[in-house]
């Protein structure tokens, strides 16, 4: 057994050699291995990825494959993936785009608009798609066909239910009288609450939360409701976007909150809770529609993402924290394997690139220029 006056011992000297050794002993170890300046994980997995779809796969596929074993693809594509079939043609759109001589698997999703029936879900289930999405309709880029009332789709959560398939949760309310960066807390009361008791053995994914109110609810909520958090998230609050003049590459849906919510969502990621897992929501668009005056949602991380992750958990003296949250507790979530290579990460300064190419456009990445404190190497 670990006493809390070695837990405390081993946060002060921040070792993580002895973190992995404690680990080891609690019976809790993956291949996870760290010194202050290195760090070998579980190959990770990322639960919220934006792919888009044609030329632009080339840029974004190999820059998520080089991290990531698999990853959870969003269907907010125009038109939107809401057919089995579509799914199954977008997959292999996607595989096609995968370097060779690397594993990545893409783990489709569908898009739940008013229209779809449960026999979809039945099919989807049947073809290895691992979950649904809920836009709330009018909530973010692309969602102009989600749901304009969860009773619409009643039917389809039961198929879910029972199928045993994932709904995951962009949480925001559509409300234009609700402050915008009340919509996430307003969603947990008027939508998430009633639906999580109307459907309580459905597997629900709080997506990209933003908010203490929704890492409390999480935390709280019981064992069939998670929440993925991304690195910009752990990194930056709401200043970020405002620094100097506006940034539209800060901007994103949900928006960046104040300080006080930033702190809450460090804590619950570095907690070790297994409800809170990895999802980076990067979200490419045009750079020309980033900086624009209807500039779009989306903050492209996928370039750099565990690298940005390993950051912030470092920044909170958390490293030993990182595989859990990156590497296992997703998958158990979605019942899905622990994936078995390794990702090395090494304490080791590198500069962003100005841009990426992007189809005919270019792509702006979030820390374009800037130098990161940390490189995967292996
Ligand atoms: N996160 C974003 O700001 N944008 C996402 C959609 C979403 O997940 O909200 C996108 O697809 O661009």
């Amino acid at each position: 057994m670990v006493d809390a006056a070695e837990l405390l011992w081993l946060s002060v000297i921040d070792s993580m050699d002895a973190a992995h050794a404690l680990r080891s002993a609690m019976g809790e170890s993956g291949p996870m291995q760290a010194s202050t300046d290195t760090l070998t994980l579980t190959r990770p997995d990322d639960w919220h990825l934006h792919l888009r779809d044609g030329e632009v796969l080339r840029t974004l596929v190999p820059h998520s494959a080089a991290q990531f074993a698999r990853a959870i693809v969003m269907p907010n594509l125009r038109p939107p993936v809401t057919t089995t079939a579509q799914a199954l043609a977008y997959r292999d759109r996607i595989l096609a785009a995968v370097p060779a001589g690397v594993a990545f698997e893409p783990l489709m999703t569908l898009y739940l608009t008013d229209q779809i029936a449960p026999e979809e879900i039945r099919r989807a289930r049947a073809a290895g798609v691992v979950a649904a999405k809920l836009y709330p309709a009018g909530a973010t880029t692309n969602s102009d066909s989600g749901v304009t009332g969860l009773r619409t789709v009643y039917p389809v959560l039961e198929a879910m239910q029972r199928e045993g398939m994932r709904l995951l949760v962009h949480g925001e309310v559509t409300d234009q009288t609700v402050d915008l960066f009340d919509r996430e807390a307003a969603f947990i009361e008027q939508q998430l609450i009633p639906l999580r008791r109307d459907f309580p053995e459905l597997k629900i994914v709080m997506e990209h939360i933003t908010t203490r109110e929704a890492a409390q609810y999480v935390a709280g909520a019981g064992a069939h409701t998670a929440a993925t958090i991304t690195a910009h998230h752990l990194l930056y609050n709401r200043n970020a976007i405002f620094t100097g003049g506006i940034r539209p590459h800060y901007y994103c849906l949900p928006v960046l909150k104040r300080e006080t919510h930033r702190v809450a969502l460090v804590e619950a990621a570095t907690s070790g809770s297994n409800k809170f897992f990895l999802g980076t929501d990067s979200a490419p668009h045009a750079s020309q529609l980033k900086e624009h005056a209807m500039g779009c949602a989306g903050c492209y991380t996928g370039h750099a993402a565990l690298e940005m992750y390993a950051e912030a958990f470092d920044q909170a003296g958390a490293l030993d924290k990182l595989e859990g949250f990156a590497s296992f507790h997703g998958a158990d979530f979605y019942g899905l394997p622990r994936n078995q290579g390794t990702v090395t990460l090494k304490r080791e300064k590198w500069t962003v690139p100005d841009s990426y190419v992007y189809g005919e456009a270019n792509l702006k990445p979030l820390r374009a220029g800037e130098v990161l404190p940390w490189k995967v190497v292996a």
